[in-house]
């Protein structure tokens, strides 16, 4: 379910993509995954480094633990979501995630800095099928945390019917509740 069909093409950037090592801000300020304004969220900075794919680093620290001193799975599975989102949204559609697969290779422990990456293998009609993974330590050192996701295009409408609109219109200037 999170592979592309037979045929699809691989995706290419977006014209309104950032250029090529453009930090990506964040899309919320209270998301717990990226936003600045979030009190305990991960704060997950991401940038970009060609348009397609994402890059971020992140410390797991204390409040990340489940055993004592090692990383809580749903806080790394919260780490692929959400650089996985940030890599879809780089095709300048809104989309939210609907299945996300984590394989845990590697115990993950506090003081660790995990290097993200998420790619996007391909799009087919509303559903575009992703990867990231969570390396230690190094962008080229083993790899910990494994993800797949399906994610489906949404309309901006959707995240003002099911959500805030106010706060939308304030952060995304462009959005119009009733255009
Ligand atoms: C202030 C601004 C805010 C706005 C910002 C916007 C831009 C964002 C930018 C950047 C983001 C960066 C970071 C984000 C990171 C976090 C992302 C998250 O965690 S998102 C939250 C968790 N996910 C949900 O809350 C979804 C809840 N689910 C739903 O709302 C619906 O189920 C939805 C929209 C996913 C689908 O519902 P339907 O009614 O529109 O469509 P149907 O027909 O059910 O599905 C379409 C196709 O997808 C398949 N599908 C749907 N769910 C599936 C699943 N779980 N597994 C497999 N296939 C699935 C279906 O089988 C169907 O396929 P067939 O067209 O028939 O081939």
């Amino acid at each position: 379910m999170t592979t592309p069909p037979s045929g699809t093409e691989p995706p290419k950037p977006h014209p309104d993509a950032p250029a090529p090592g453009s930090a990506l801000g964040t899309h919320y300020s209270g998301c717990f995954g990226c936003g600045v304004d979030h009190p305990t969220g991960l704060h997950i900075s991401a940038f970009t480094p060609d348009g397609l794919s994402v890059e971020a680093e992140f410390v797991v620290g204390e409040p990340h633990q489940g055993a004592p001193l090692l990383a809580h799975g749903g806080v790394l599975a919260t780490a692929m979501d959400e650089v996985i989102g940030m890599s879809v949204w780089l095709f300048r559609k809104p989309y939210v995630t609907g299945r996300l697969e984590t394989d845990f290779l590697l115990p993950v422990p506090v003081g660790t800095t995990l290097h993200l990456r998420a790619w996007c293998n391909g799009i087919s009609g509303r559903k575009a099928y992703l990867e990231a993974e969570g390396r230690i330590g190094a962008p080229d050192g083993p790899v910990a945390v494994r993800a797949a996701a399906l994610f489906i295009e949404v309309e901006m409408e959707h995240f003002a019917r099911h959500g805030d609109a106010e706060a939308i219109t304030a952060e995304h200037h462009d959005f119009e509740v009733n255009p």
